[in-house]
């Protein structure tokens, strides 16, 4: 069969739920992989990275219980933790995904798509044809910066870096994101001996004091931290070593080197020229995933760049499915804000955990972002070791909340919470910032006593109660 309603071109966890939406929208749909099914979150990004973090987090939690320390008279098992992630992957096989998408009633084409028309995708020497729609869900690659010498030295993006079945000796890693800074945690904590180069701060975009938090517990894990400087050259030498020079002038020698400095569209060879766009460019949208300039080209989820988070991305994924069927099935489309088909939150309350040691988990604007829209913002603090809940959970809880109130409506804008895992605190934050929930309502909101969510309490009383 070559003619379908709609073609999704990319089978990771976003252009699946695009698929799946679809087809139980009614849509007959073909979804393209060239790589694994699954993609990225699945065998390089997201699972691989947390399994190889999980077993160092739950060690230490023990640790830090007086009675459990007690117990723990052994080291982290790295060859363990290594297979562990190895299962998390499925070894790299795919077979449990494709066989879903089949069982989803989907048609999986394996190949590489490219696009040669309006409504049109080659695959090797095959023609397709969509009735109504193509969906380019084609993610993203790691960004090689161009610094003299960096790809002669076969540097690691996170694809090595996820997939490793030893643990080099030492590691440098280039970018101060989430990236770098959960992968240099877990790596330190599985032995490499890791340095960090960043040409700012660490963990941009979050609350400022999330980084510094951060900072310091990678400087205490032992890891050499080199902020405000990057690599002018690197060198890799016959005996397999990197070298690497910062712009202070210092070398830093290592086994291995990650570079993680953000991304770029995988829209290099997809043959958007031949409808107008421009190779190498991010897929620009509007709130129902259409391309710009376009009325049948959707982009969802890394490609577009609006969040590049695979939660935000199949939530993206429901909207575009859902209105690609209603679409074509001449049914109303709700593009309001908040409405069915759109992707509103991408704007407005975009969750995101960063599973370093402690962790970061953070909703909506920071109170930087806030004041830059104009909004009348008062900003509440609280140290979440003074919470019961957190003083149980851990003798030597470290942990800082901060909520973000736009004044002139009396509701949460954003919330960061820092600390052992915060990343469970996150959605009642992310629901008060998407329902908008009145301040003067959320005290009705009682959390459970003895548990680390009564810092919500504490933040309530640091803003100030109702007379
Ligand atoms: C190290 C790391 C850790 C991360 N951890 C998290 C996390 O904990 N939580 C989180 O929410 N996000 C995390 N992310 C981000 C997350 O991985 C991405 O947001 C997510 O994978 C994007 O999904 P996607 O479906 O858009 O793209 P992808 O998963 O990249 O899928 C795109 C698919 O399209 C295929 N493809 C591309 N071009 C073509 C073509 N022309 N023809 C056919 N197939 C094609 C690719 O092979 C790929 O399988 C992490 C990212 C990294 C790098
Ligand atoms: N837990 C999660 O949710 C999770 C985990 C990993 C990745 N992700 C997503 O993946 C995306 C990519 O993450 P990322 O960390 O690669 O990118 P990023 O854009 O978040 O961070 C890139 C960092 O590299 C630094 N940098 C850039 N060029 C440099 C240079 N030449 N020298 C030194 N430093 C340099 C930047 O200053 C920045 O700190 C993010 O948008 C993130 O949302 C999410």
């Amino acid at each position: 069969m070559t003619t379908y309603d709609l073609i999704v071109i990319g089978a990771g966890a976003v252009g699946e739920n695009v698929a799946d939406y679809a087809t139980r929208g009614g849509l007959k749909v073909a979804l393209v992989e060239s790589d694994l099914v699954g993609g990225e979150c699945s065998y390089w990004a997201c699972m691989p990275s947390k399994a190889l973090l999980m077993s160092s987090t739950v060690l230490d939690g023990a640790k830090a219980v007086d009675g459990a320390r007690q117990a723990v008279t052994g080291e982290l098992d790295v060859q363990a933790v290594l297979n562990r992630r190895n299962s998390f992957t499925s070894n790299w096989d795919d077979q449990g995904q494709a066989d879903w998408v089949a069982g989803a009633g989907i048609d999986l084409i394996r190949g590489h798509a490219t696009i040669t028309g309006v409504r049109e995708v080659t695959v090797g020497d095959t023609v397709y044809t969509a009735t109504h729609a193509v969906a380019a869900v084609v993610g993203s690659d790691a960004l090689l910066p161009d610094i003299p010498g960096l790809i002669d030295s076969k540097p690691w993006s996170n694809k090595e870096a996820t997939s490793a079945q030893s643990i080099p000796s030492s590691l440098m890693v280039i970018g101060g994101g989430v990236v770098a800074a959960e992968l240099a945690t877990a790596y330190q904590q599985l032995g490499a001996k890791v340095t960090l180069a960043a040409r700012s701060g660490l963990l941009g975009g979050n609350e400022p004091f999330a980084g510094e938090m951060v900072a310091d517990s990678l400087r205490d894990l032992g890891v050499d931290l080199r902020l405000n400087t990057s690599p002018t050259r690197v060198d890799r030498d016959e005996h397999g070593l990197v070298t690497t020079t910062l712009s202070d002038g210092t070398t830093v020698v290592t086994d291995e080197l990650l570079v993680a400095t953000g991304r770029v569209p995988r829209t290099q060879s997809l043959g958007l020229e031949t409808v107008g766009l421009t190779p190498g460019d991010w897929l620009h949208t509007d709130d129902t995933l259409l391309v710009e300039g376009t009325d049948w080209l959707y982009a969802v989820g890394d490609v577009n760049h609006r969040a590049l988070l695979t939660h935000q991305g199949k939530y993206q994924a429901r909207a575009a499915g859902v209105v690609i069927a209603a679409r074509a099935l001449g049914k109303p489309v709700h593009a309001e804000p908040w409405g069915a088909h759109v992707a509103t939150a991408d704007h407005a309350a975009v969750p995101q955990v960063t599973f370093t040691s402690p962790e970061v988990a953070s909703v909506g604007l920071t109170a930087a972002q806030a004041e830059q829209q104009g909004m009348d913002v008062k900003v509440v603090d609280y140290d979440m070791a003074q919470v019961a809940g957190s003083s149980l959970k851990s003798d030597t809880y470290k942990g800082q909340a901060r909520i973000v109130v736009d004044e002139s409506r009396k509701v949460l804008v954003g919330a960061t919470f820092v600390g052992p895992e915060v990343s469970d605190l996150l959605h009642a934050a992310t629901v008060a910032v998407v329902a908008e929930v009145p301040i003067d309502r959320l005290w009705h909101a009682v959390p459970s006593y003895p548990t680390v969510t009564e810092v919500w309490l504490r933040l309530l009383d640091a803003y100030g109660r109702p007379e």
